[in-house]
């Protein structure tokens, strides 16, 4: 039997649309609108792309986008002093630092550097602590996605099997921390697990960031089975591709979401909506 396709790109566009009253709400009661400030350093011209899209969603969605682009040779220091500015300035109510940052940049140390209440990506080791400890407040964009996107197959996630692969600060590890809050048995697999298929097989929820062309095949599916693809993976002739070889899985599993399509667009609509999410907070509605 054929999957049922969970479209993150339909689900994304009702997300912003919800998102949009939302921010309208905001404006009306605070005369100012929800805002993101999107810091992108160097010129790797994917993030630009990136940060592009994520602009206009916020501009459609009604957000105000506080645009930095800043030259490779930018200093630490001087990343840091913006992010000062950012954090005490009161229009803005989100930041987004765009990874991968230049070499000569600590990541770990800018993205300490935000302020907590305005961490809209969730890379903040306080709003990571928040979740371990079951009070979330802001969560990471992907993986809050990826909880969406189960969300709307109407599969409950309490109770159920749900496998992880991958263990990455910023999906593997907060998305099983997410799917243990919502009271499923959560197992991580990593590069290091022994008999990953069999592991996989057991999964009622398979959930899938190794960063792998192709890596899951049907053979490691149990039928019936959520499967979401968080792969970004480039094919040799420029395509992109997930982690799960879509379509053979497609034959076996129960729901899965596509590369491109998928979680891709869920991300961009998570960051939107952490945005929105503070400037409520902010303005105290509730
Ligand atoms: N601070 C920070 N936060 C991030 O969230 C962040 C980041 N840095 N650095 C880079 C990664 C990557 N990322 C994507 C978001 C959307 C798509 C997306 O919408 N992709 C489309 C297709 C794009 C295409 O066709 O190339 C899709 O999957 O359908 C992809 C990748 C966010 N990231």
């Amino acid at each position: 039997m054929a999957a049922k396709l969970i479209d993150g790109k339909a689900l994304a566009q009702q997300v912003r649309d919800g998102l949009a009253a939302q921010a309208a709400k905001v404006l009306a009661k605070t005369g100012t609108k929800p805002g993101l400030a999107t810091i992108l350093v160097g010129d790797d011209p994917a993030s630009h792309v990136y940060v592009k899209n994520k602009q206009k969603a916020c501009e459609l969605a009604g957000i105000y986008v506080d645009d930095h682009k800043l030259p490779s040779s930018t200093t630490q220091a001087e990343l840091l002093a913006l992010i000062d500015k950012k954090n005490a300035d009161p229009k803005i109510h989100g930041i987004l630092v765009q990874l991968p940052l230049p070499k000569h940049i600590d990541s770990k140390v800018i993205l300490e550097a935000v302020s907590p209440d305005k961490d809209a990506d969730g890379f903040h080791p306080y709003n990571f602590g928040r979740l371990v400890e079951g009070h979330p407040v802001f969560e990471a964009c992907t993986p809050k996605g990826v909880i969406k996107m189960i969300e709307s197959t109407g599969v409950t996630i309490e109770g159920k099997r749900a496998v992880v692969l991958g263990r990455s600060n910023i999906v593997g590890k907060p998305l099983a921390l997410m799917l243990l809050q919502r009271n499923a048995t959560v197992t991580i697999c990593h590069s290091k697990t022994k008999d990953l298929a069999a592991v996989c097989r057991e999964a009622d929820l398979l959930l899938v960031a190794i960063g792998k062309a192709k890596f899951v095949t049907a053979d490691m599916v149990r039928e019936g089975a959520v499967v979401i693809d968080v792969g970004t993976n480039k094919t040799s002739d420029g395509k992109l591709c997930g982690d799960v070889d879509f379509e053979p899985v497609s034959q076996k599993a129960g729901w899965i979401s596509p590369v491109p399509g998928g979680v891709g667009p869920m991300t961009i609509a998570m960051l939107l909506d952490n945005t929105v999410e503070s400037a409520r907070r902010m303005a105290g509605i509730a």
